[in-house]
């Protein structure tokens, strides 16, 4: 594991493009084992889950050619190669539950001997997708190692699940999309790069209806093609580079055209002082007030609530933390998704921050303090090493966070990005 050195204290200011989204580009590859045609991926990150993948498509038998200074990659699966191949499927990534769909689908059976875990965010359930492939009709034949298999084509059907999965929404548009009849997911989630799958698998010659809500219905179809297709850019990256050029005083301009995505984003981080311009086809971060705005409701503490799409992201919860240890004033973040999110709030306290876990959802932040350069550990969990980040960088001074290895899951050439912008940032 590697660290990351920060000397804080210095503005981060100039112009910066985001990557492509990691939680796009991993289920469009995946949706790619659903034809023997080539599909082509523009925008696509230098991260490491990619990697892993496509270690997996390699040991499978596909065939990939991949420009990583044009960002390009093609991927064909040919049929009877991914028929022999004995690989593993991939571990330390969440996105390994994506392939059950697509593979079951290719194979028609599919042993598995991982819980497909990603961060250390509590429990990530495998159980939403597994009732997805058995109300779709596929068969969990045996568990630990589970075996799945299907008898013939998958069949349609209407679901209604618990709450809105990422992912598990992701596994019923792949499998949908080629079972026979209509299938409907009401409770379906909606996040952009869920938006971006279904858009590309619309492009394959699937039949879709509802993309960007809580409804999907998907007419399935015999086949389906080929495609070019590009990965959005990261929302997640654009916030947490506009974050990171308030708290350091500087002026950081991110070129995106993720602006229609960003209004309630930006309004969060507003409450902690930060303050925007926003152009066309770029966001700039042009100040930061450290005063947490008040609501005028006067009975209540100012709060940012993460929870599905379209409501703030669980995965910037931790970077909007990261701010509000600069700020002056009370917040409550509350992460409504994730039970085990915000254990790793107590590093916090070793920059001087005053931070109160109230349960296992809920934070609240006391500001005003002193803050000092720090050691601190990082937990497994992308978007924790990036509010350690954060807090640090706003700091004067030398700080540490050790175990910052998870952010080349999601952020390519972040410190190169930022000692381009003026940080002075090393890995060590
Ligand atoms: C590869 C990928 O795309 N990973 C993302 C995906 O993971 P993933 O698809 O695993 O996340 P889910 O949307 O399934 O939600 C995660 C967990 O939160 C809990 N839960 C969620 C929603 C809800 O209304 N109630 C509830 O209890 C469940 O325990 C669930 O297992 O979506 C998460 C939530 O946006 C993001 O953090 C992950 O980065
Ligand atoms: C939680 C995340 O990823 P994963 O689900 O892949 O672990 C994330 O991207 O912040």
């Amino acid at each position: 594991m590697a660290d990351l050195i920060i000397d804080g204290g210095r503005p981060v200011s100039g112009t910066v493009r985001p990557s492509g989204n990691k939680n796009a580009v991993l289920p469009m590859l995946c949706a790619s084992l659903l034809t023997d045609e080539a599909v082509t991926l523009e925008n696509v990150p230098e991260i490491s889950d990619i990697d892993k993948l496509l270690q997996y498509f390699a040991a499978m038998g596909s065939t990939i050619d991949r420009d990583l200074d044009g960002q390009r990659l093609t991927i064909r699966h040919d049929a009877a190669a991914f028929k022999n191949g004995q690989a593993q499927l991939p571990v330390g990534i969440r996105a390994a539950v994506l392939l059950l769909g697509p593979v079951l689908l290719r194979n028609g059976r599919l042993t598995f001997d991982t819980t497909a875990k990603g961060c250390a965010l509590g429990v990530r359930e495998i159980d939403p997708h597994l009732d997805i492939i058995e109300r779709l009709g596929g068969r969990i034949v045996a568990d630990h190692p589970y075996e799945i298999e299907r008898q013939g084509a998958m069949v349609g059907a209407d679901l209604w699940p618990d709450y809105a999965s990422v992912t598990a929404t992701e596994t019923f548009a792949m499998i949908a999309a080629l079972a026979e009849g209509t299938s409907t997911l009401t409770n379906a989630a909606s996040e952009p790069h869920v938006q971006a799958l279904c858009e590309m698998l619309l492009a394959m010659g699937a039949k879709i209806e509802g993309i960007g809500t809580s409804r999907l219905t998907i007419h399935g179809v015999d086949r389906l093609g080929g495609t070019v297709a590009r990965v959005p850019d990261d929302h997640h990256e654009v916030a947490t580079y506009l974050a990171i050029g308030a708290v350091t005083g500087g002026r950081l301009t991110v070129e995106t055209d993720m602006g229609g995505h960003m209004p309630l984003i930006l309004r969060q981080f507003e409450k902690l002082g930060l303050r925007f311009e926003i152009g066309d086809g770029a966001i700039t971060a042009s100040g930061w007030t450290r005063s947490i705005a008040e609501p005028y409701t006067l009975e209540m503490l100012p709060k940012i609530e993460a929870a599905p799409w379209p409501y703030f992201p669980a995965d910037l919860l931790p970077q909007a933390i990261g701010v509000s240890v600069g700020c002056t004033g009370d917040i409550l973040f509350w992460n409504k998704v994730y039970e085990g999110a915000l254990g790793w709030s107590s590093e916090l306290l070793k920059f001087g921050a005053r931070v109160h876990l109230s349960d296992p959802h809920r934070l609240i932040v006391c500001g005003g303090n002193q803050l000092r350069p720090a050691t601190v550990e990082a937990p497994y969990i992308i978007r924790v090493v990036l509010a350690l980040f954060i807090a640090a960088i706003q700091i004067d001074g030398r700080s540490t966070i050790r175990n910052a290895d998870p952010i080349r899951r999601a952020y390519p050439h972040f410190v190169e990005k930022l000692t381009a912008l003026g940080a002075e940032v090393r890995w060590q």
